[in-house]
């Protein structure tokens, strides 16, 4: 119903949880994920790794904690700057391509539309859904086409556009240095999020029932790019996410493969990698818990759609991150997708009354 699900989106209140500021804090120079609670604590837990990386002197040390300091003031600020960002690029961003703001059915493959409408029908199967897929290229990752070419060229354009304005950027995350994230540009509404609602979860619901996939109720969308003078690779992680779509938009690139390895609980070394080629316009459909990272890219320029899917119910559970209970901060528009039981009682008696 219509009404019911507009209500919901403007009552429902999404948080963060508190580890945003504690854990996964990278250190680009070590590649090394941390969680920062007190020095003592870190000190404790990171400096014999950070030894067998080279950290050894007593600056470098030093050095290190002034990254994580910068990086948790941003992340404290993240809810406030980002909103700003966001008014900023309404009022003074012209864009290139209006038009790609808007979901339109022209924009994607006719197989996707084929699949997703497959999966909408009453007699859909998971595996009826598997016969329609091109390939699984590693354990329960699924590959399929979804935009059409022109839209991928449009978009970019529309990127690169922005990207060339003088309207503030936010980054994805720590990882990547470059890219752009889509919810600061207006993208959700008219596009990201009708996409995963009309069109990815009943794909998910099919393929990941045991993960959330059936009721993912919110994303965080953003784009990647690699570049020879930028980035050329992405370390091993996982994602802030219960399901993630990661879509090749272009340009022209060689190497960048994607690798997949375990579940986060087993280590890289007890891993064994599976190697996912980026294919433009075609996307790859993974858990998040699922460790991956990116191989550098040889030349070229390569630029991929993330979105990653939230599902509040498994959330709320159990952080992702932290793998704790998670403990609710409160935040701007979809936040990191957790919500809170008691605004839900007050929801339901609001439109009771
Ligand atoms: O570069 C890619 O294709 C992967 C990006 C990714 O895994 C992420 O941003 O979470
Ligand atoms: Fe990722």
């Amino acid at each position: 119903c219509q009404v019911m699900k507009s209500e919901k989106y403007e009552f429902q209140k999404y948080y963060y949880c508190a580890c945003f500021t504690t854990d996964n804090i990278f250190l680009d120079e070590y590649k090394l994920h941390v969680r920062f609670a007190s020095e003592q604590q870190f000190r404790q837990d990171f400096s014999p790794v950070l030894q067998s990386l080279g950290c050894v002197t007593e600056q470098q040390f030093q050095d290190v904690l002034t990254k994580i300091n910068q990086e948790v003031d941003r992340r404290k600020c993240f809810g406030r700057t980002s909103v700003e960002r966001a008014a900023a690029i309404r009022d003074i961003y012209q864009p290139l391509h209006p038009h790609v703001y808007h979901l339109q059915e022209s924009f994607l493959a006719p197989k996707f539309k084929h699949i997703a409408e497959y999966c909408s029908g009453p007699n859909a199967s998971k595996e009826g859904l598997l016969e329609l897929l091109d390939e699984v290229p590693a354990p329960k990752v699924y590959r399929f086409p979804v935009f059409e070419r022109q839209f991928c060229e449009e978009l970019l354009q529309e990127l690169e556009h922005f990207e060339q304005s003088a309207a503030p950027k936010g980054r994805p995350n720590t990882m990547n240095h470059y890219g752009i994230l889509l919810n600061e540009l207006h993208f959700d509404q008219g596009f990201i999020t009708p996409f995963r609602e009309r069109y990815l979860h009943p794909i998910t619901a099919l393929l990941y029932p045991d993960w959330g996939g059936h009721c993912l109720d919110t994303q965080k969308a953003f784009v990647v790019k690699y570049d020879m003078n930028e980035d050329l690779d992405l370390s091993y992680h996982y994602d802030n996410a219960e399901i993630t779509l990661n879509v090749s938009l272009g340009k022209d690139f060689t190497e960048g493969n994607l690798y997949f390895g375990d579940m986060r609980q087993v280590p890289l070394s007890e891993s064994e990698c599976t190697e996912v080629q980026h294919k433009v316009t075609e996307g790859l459909l993974h858990r998040g818990q699922h460790m991956h990272g990116a191989l550098p890219i040889a030349s070229g320029q390569r630029w991929n759609l993330i979105i990653w899917m939230r599902a509040s119910q498994v959330r709320n559970q159990l952080c992702p991150m932290c793998q704790r209970k998670p403990s609710l901060l409160e935040g701007e528009g979809y936040a990191d997708g957790f919500t809170c039981q008691s605004d839900s009682l007050v929801n339901a008696s609001c439109s009771l009354a």
